[in-house]
């Protein structure tokens, strides 16, 4: 080959080279302009409007809350116009005035309860007796609720039949789920054919022909997406301590969050012999120098923090700085309605640690929004069929049995979300609920906080805790270091667990595990009332405690020989299912001293408290119900009628979870 034909074919050889590579690096930037567009894709302008549909939620943990987000992006995506709303803010023209069209979400709690920001909602509506008052509502229903639990999705059933009570039209047929096994398929089930449904029997208005301002302005915030910026700044971080309501609008976890108040942790002990079978922890919080106020055997709120090991370790996957403050900006399309995810500026570990649950578990939508953000096409597919309704079986044997959380999907998927995706991908963590086991009659700046800490084996043998249980634990491993200034944020709520003042009254507490809690607390309460010398004072105590080993997990065992001796408990009744061949429990006990139970609580008009377990709480109701049958002389199903009304009269009073 001559010079000149070498030169010729290294400059085809360079210029082919050049283009490949030039070709390969327009790919890539595509691809990267790609992941953005993906979440922040401006959904093309409708023409016309379905209207507004405003979605309640009653919820307590955050799940109703979640559902109505949910609807409000698919409404939107079906030119319709969305809000949220709490139920607590509920106004009673807007049910009785408007022509509106409205869609709940009702949480069941307690015992076929309200949720607390849905109670005085839903006295309302059960109260309200005005024929017709509703005729104006179109509306639809969605329950959610257990069924191991008694009154099962009673809120969402008698939500609906109250609507339709007082005239309001149901437009979409009522759905509920159930938390025990299917609760998002349910979901997912019922919404499937809402928004066509909906479209079949409104008109839209054609915006094209509209003079209306509010109409062109709803229509123009047809946006999905991040709505927010979070913007580096200098600013120093707010004090959480005092982070009180600064008159934004927050969600419905950070508003119980911002409410919260801040103590500290006096002591934490292991309550168990051993902890072959598990543990459980026992929390002082002291109250001095908070203005917090508690009542004996009233519900505690601790906002468990995640684990500051892990937080490093999601900062370092999202290759963010932890110390980096920012400042929270919405975008000004979204500002009239925006809820604040939290307070700024902010640090990013204070939202990795306070705000965001990347270790719960998860939901099918939140793999689907995974599956946008990811070009990798297998693994998009892989995504996509495990969050839909034929990726069942899967889900349940990757995601649910191997208790994969938001975390462990980054990791294996390999996405890398901006800080906004992550906090939007997130949800908010929720408060974990106690029931107190301490008596304000006791110490009224002391309370205690008694948790069975929850630990899941993994595949590789590793254990996962609960987030509470290791925040606990971390709590403990502070104190055992001499570590002081040790703060946890709480707050109260009440619980159906109050003492009748009234010697006369025989009560029978039913408790086993850390089913024991209100009763350690019943217990102090009477000792203490005792000895101030104060003469309306609870009477006869029968105990029922039941775990594995009288020697393993016999907690708080001193105290209650302690009280038997001292006569405040009258009598003590153990079941320890597992020392024996033949497993025995609390409700086996109770059917063996049958006469004793139904002289005590139906000759003596006892009160029955049963608290722990929701199998547990079931299989004690039917030992009670065999004992009525039995002594009344009746049949199954009045002895279950008599029961049930025994429950409504709050004769029996029940504390499940
Ligand atoms: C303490 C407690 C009590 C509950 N009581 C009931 C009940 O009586 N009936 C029912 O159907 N579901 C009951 N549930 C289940 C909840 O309704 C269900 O988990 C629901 O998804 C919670 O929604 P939320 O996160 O919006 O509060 C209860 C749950 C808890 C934790």
């Amino acid at each position: 080959m001559d010079t000149e034909t070498i030169l010729i074919v290294a400059g085809i050889a360079i210029f082919i080279v050049a283009l490949v590579f030039k070709f390969l690096k327009k790919d890539a930037i595509v691809e990267e302009v790609k992941v953005e567009q993906k979440v922040l894709t401006k959904k093309k302008e409708s023409t016309i409007t379905y209207g507004k549909v405003t979605l309640f939620f009653g919820s307590q943990s955050g799940t109703a809350n979640k559902f109505c987000n949910i609807l409000s992006q698919e409404a939107l995506d079906n030119d319709f116009e969305p809000s949220v709303e709490d139920l607590k803010d509920f106004k009673k023209e807007f049910f009785t005035q408007g022509d509106n069209l409205v869609i709940l979400c009702m949480a069941t709690h307690g015992e076929g309860d309200p949720t607390d920001n849905a109670k005085e909602f839903f006295e309302w509506i059960k109260n309200h007796q005005e024929e017709n008052a509703f005729k104006n509502i179109r509306f639809t229903v969605f329950g959610l609720g257990n069924t191991q639990y008694e009154h099962y999705n009673a809120m969402g059933r008698q939500t609906n039949q109250h609507f339709e009570r007082l005239g309001a039209k149901r437009v979409y047929k009522y759905g509920e789920g159930d938390d025990n096994s299917s609760l998002e398929d349910d979901f997912n089930e019922w919404k499937e054919n809402l928004w066509t449904e909906l479209k079949k029997i409104i008109t839209p208005i054609d915006l094209t022909k509209q003079n209306d301002q509010s109409a062109a302005s709803h229509h123009n915030k047809k946006k999905s997406g991040t709505a927010f910026k979070l913007v580096p700044t200098e600013a120093a971080e707010i004090n959480f301590e005092n982070a009180k309501n600064d008159g934004k609008k927050y969600e419905f976890l950070t508003d119980g969050y911002i409410h919260g108040t801040v103590a500290n942790v006096k002591s934490i002990k292991e309550l168990r012999q051993n902890n072959n079978d598990g543990s459980t922890l026992h929390m002082e919080i002291d109250l001095k120098n908070t203005n917090l106020k508690y009542k004996t055997a009233m519900n505690i709120e601790i906002f468990a923090e995640n684990d500051p090991a892990l937080v490093e370790k999601v900062g370092a996957h999202l290759n963010l700085d932890l110390n980096q403050r920012v400042e929270l900006v919405v975008d000004e399309e979204f500002i009239e309605k925006f809820k604040y995810p939290f307070p700024s500026p902010i640090s990013i570990r204070s939202i990795l640690t306070k705000f965001c649950d990347f270790q719960g578990q998860l939901m099918k939508k939140t793999l689907k929004d995974l599956a946008k953000l990811t070009t990798n096409e297998e693994h998009k597919s892989k995504l996509e069929k495990l969050a839909s309704a034929a990726g069942k079986k899967e889900f349940d044997s990757e995601i649910y049995q191997k208790k994969k959380c938001l975390f462990d999907l980054l990791k294996e998927y390999q996405i890398v979300p901006t800080l906004e995706q992550f906090v939007d991908l997130c949800p908010r963590l929720s408060p974990r609920l106690f029931t107190i086991s301490s008596s304000d009659v006791k110490n009224p700046e002391i309370v205690t906080v008694t948790d069975s800490l929850v630990a899941d084996k993994l595949e590789d043998g590793s254990i996962k805790h609960g987030i509470c249980s290791k925040y606990l634990i971390n709590f403990q491993n502070k104190l055992k270091n001499g570590m002081t200034g040790n703060r946890i944020r709480v707050g109260f709520k009440a619980s159906s667990f109050i003492l009748p003042q009234d010697s006369k009254t025989p009560i029978i507490m039913i408790g086993p595990g850390t089913g024991i809690a209100p009763f350690i607390a019943f217990c102090q309460e009477k000792e203490a009332l005792l000895e101030k010398g104060i003469n309306i004072c609870p009477g006869e105590f029968t105990l029922y405690f039941g775990c594995r080993h009288q020697n393993g997990d016999y907690i708080f065992r001193e105290e209650l020989e302690q009280y038997v001796k001292s006569g405040i408990i009258n009598k003590l009744y153990t079941a320890f299912s597992r020392d024996q061949g033949s497993k025995v429990y609390v409700q086996d006990l109770m059917i063996k001293n049958e006469e004793e139970i139904y002289n005590t609580f139906f000759e003596r008009n006892g009160l029955i408290y049963i608290c722990g377990a929701t199998a547990m709480g079931e299989s004690v109701v039917n030992a009670l119900r065999k004992i009525v049958q039995k002594f009344k002389n009746i049949d199954e199903q009045e002895a279950h009628k008599f029961v049930e009304n025994l429950e409504k009269e709050k004769r029996i009073i029940k504390e499940l979870w």
